[in-house]
């Protein structure tokens, strides 16, 4: 089960938003008719005395909750942080140490449930790989040697993925955020006029989960 891939794309400035789940286009055509998006939440986060203010919390608890319990199911599931610079897409998925943003929080969620399910017969396996696509080209941030440029392949079963990719293991947050840490440390960052410190490239930060159940009686997994 694939939990969740994460990307964050910059956009040229012309959209706006905080976590965008649709978008209106900012200027409609004479010649086509209006079009009509449906969208799940709204949220508004510029000031935290208002009682409207959307913090980290609401966010993961409209966003990643469900995510997560899918995933439990064996779903694959994905968020994807779209918008134009400087709009908060790395402040949404990833936030600060004061203010954690839904990677974290994902990741501390499924920690606790892993811990709540594992039993004698069931077993879990948490693994990430995180990349950076940046002129058509892939690169692999978790390998500190990585510089190279990796291929996209086509399975026939599973689809596209890149060849090479390292995923490694891990058992709590801690150890995803250090891997992060170091990931985003080889990101491709420019100053905006719009964000001094622009991340450039679009990231797809993975987390794959297995669930072993094993037979005890015949030791069958
Ligand atoms: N909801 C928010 N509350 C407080 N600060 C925010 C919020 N959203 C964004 N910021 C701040 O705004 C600045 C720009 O945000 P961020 O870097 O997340 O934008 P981005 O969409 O990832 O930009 P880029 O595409 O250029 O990388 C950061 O300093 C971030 O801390």
């Amino acid at each position: 089960m694939y939990l969740s891939s994460v990307l964050l794309l910059p956009l040229p400035p012309c959209y706006h938003g905080n976590v965008v789940i649709s978008e209106v286009p900012a200027v409609a055509t004479l010649k086509k008719e209006p079009k009509t998006f449906a969208f799940d939440h709204c949220f508004w986060s510029m000031e935290d005395s208002n009682v409207k203010f959307a913090n980290q919390e609401i966010v993961f608890n409209c966003l990643g909750k469900d995510i997560l319990e899918r995933a439990f199911e064996g779903y694959n599931a994905c968020i994807l942080a779209y918008g134009q610079t400087g709009s908060g897409k790395s402040y949404s998925m990833m936030g600060t140490n004061e203010q954690k943003g839904i990677i974290p929080r994902l990741c501390d969620a499924l920690f606790d449930q892993i811990k709540e399910k594992e039993a004698n017969d069931l077993g879990f396996k948490v693994e990430v790989s995180y990349m950076e696509i940046y002129n058509e080209k892939v690169r692999d941030l978790l390998d500190p040697k990585g510089r190279h440029n990796l291929r996209v392949r086509e399975h026939n079963i599973l689809g596209p993925y890149v060849d090479d990719l390292s995923t490694l293991a891990v058992s709590a947050f801690q150890d995803i955020n250090t891997l992060m840490s170091e990931g985003n440390k080889s990101r491709t960052v420019a100053a905006t006029n719009m964000n001094s410190e622009s991340s450039r490239s679009h990231a797809v930060f993975s987390i794959i989960v297995t669930q072993t159940l094993s037979d005890l009686q015949t030791g069958v997994s």
